[in-house]
Parts: C-alpha cells; structure tokens; sequence
C-alpha cells in the first residue's frame, strides 16, 4: 500500500468536486444520477449519509482519463503496487454528518472487461478531496487481524494492489479540521475509485 500526499493540484480537486456533482445530480442526467435535488436545497443522497456514482471509465471526460493515466504512471514508477489499469471509476460522496463506508473488499466476481488474474493483478487507485477521514484497514478473511489506520486528506491517492489488493477497508471519522480553505464543495468528502472490476 502507498499514499502520495498531496499529489492532486488544488485545480484538479476542485475541477473532480464539481465533476461530482454535475455527473452525480440525477435532475441533470435523466434519473442515472446517484443524489436528487430535495426539499430546502438538500440533497437526498442514494445511500443516505452518502452517494456512490459508478460507470466504466470510458464513459468519463477525456481530462479525467487522462488523469487516471498519469497516476498510473506514478504508481507504475514506484513499483511497490504493480500495475494500475481501470475499467471503472467510481465517486463516493460523504455528507458532513456521514458515518463513513463499513468493512469490505474491493474485488467483485464478475469482471465485464477482466480476468479474474487481471482484476488481482491491478491496483486500487484512491483519490481523496475535501474533509479528511480514517481509512482503517486489515488483511481480509482474519477477524483477529490488526487493524490498521491512515489519514487521508485532501489531495491524497492512496493506492493498494499486489499482495495488498484484497485489503479488507473501511472508512470513518470524517473530519472538517483537514478541509481546505480554498476548496468550494458542499460540507463532506469525495472519494474517486479507478480500478478493475
Ligand atoms: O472513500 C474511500 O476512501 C474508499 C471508498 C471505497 O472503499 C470504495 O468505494 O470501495
Ligand atoms: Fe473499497
């Protein structure tokens, strides 16, 4: 597992905040949003305290493939993690009172566009914007495992693949303390996922 601290520019936060929420409106985007517009401007998030926007990487702007790429080239270049190619992109949003994302593993059955061997081999690029949160993090499948836990903020891609890649994570204790000043996004987190199926 490797953090790049602060690799993503100011520019590109904010540029992937409003991203979200142009892509994420469902108003806006025929029902296939992943948030509607509610009463008094809030938002009524698909998954309650938070929403969660997926679609294949090829569906995304150019800018943001291209951002992909060049994080893969970091990752490829520090040779700790593998390769880190991507089917899919998928952006989290945590409201400002969000408990987080409990304990799970990133590794579907099913890949669309991947081997299962391919989805193994690939690592999980994480990308982290506004408040700052806990990724708590053990070896999947041992409930005894030690647990362990990084703060993530703003700017921040966390990248786990090889024998890391099937980590069990979970994600708490969003906290407001580590928002940038400058950056304009309602209160919360955004995460972007890029990473095979
Ligand atoms: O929000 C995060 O940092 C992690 C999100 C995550 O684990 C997921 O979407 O599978
Ligand atoms: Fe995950």
């Amino acid at each position: 597992m490797v953090i790049f601290r602060e690799l993503l520019s100011p520019v590109a936060q904010q540029w992937l905040v409003d991203l979200f929420f142009r892509l994420g409106d469902s108003s806006l985007r025929g029902g296939f949003g992943c948030f509607e517009q509610g009463p008094h401007g809030r938002r009524l998030l698909n998954y309650g305290h938070r929403a969660q926007y997926v679609d294949e990487l090829a569906e995304f702007p150019a800018a943001f493939r291209q951002l992909h790429e060049s994080i893969q080239a970091r990752v490829r270049d520090c040779k700790h993690c593998g390769d880190a190619p991507a089917s899919v992109a998928i952006l989290n949003y945590y409201c400002g009172r969000s408990s987080g994302m409990g304990w799970h593993v990133d590794a579907d059955t099913e890949p669309p566009h991947a081997t299962p061997e391919e989805a193994h081999g690939s690592a999980v690029v994480s990308l982290s914007i506004g408040d700052s949160c806990h990724f708590r993090y053990r070896d999947s499948g041992a409930r005894s495992a030690t647990e362990r836990s990084v703060r993530l903020n703003s700017g921040d891609v966390l990248v786990f693949g090889g024998p890391s890649r099937k980590v069990e994570h979970c994600v708490s204790d969003l906290d407001v303390s580590g928002r940038p000043q400058w950056l304009s996004m309602p209160s919360g987190r955004i995460n972007v996922t890029f990473r095979m199926w």
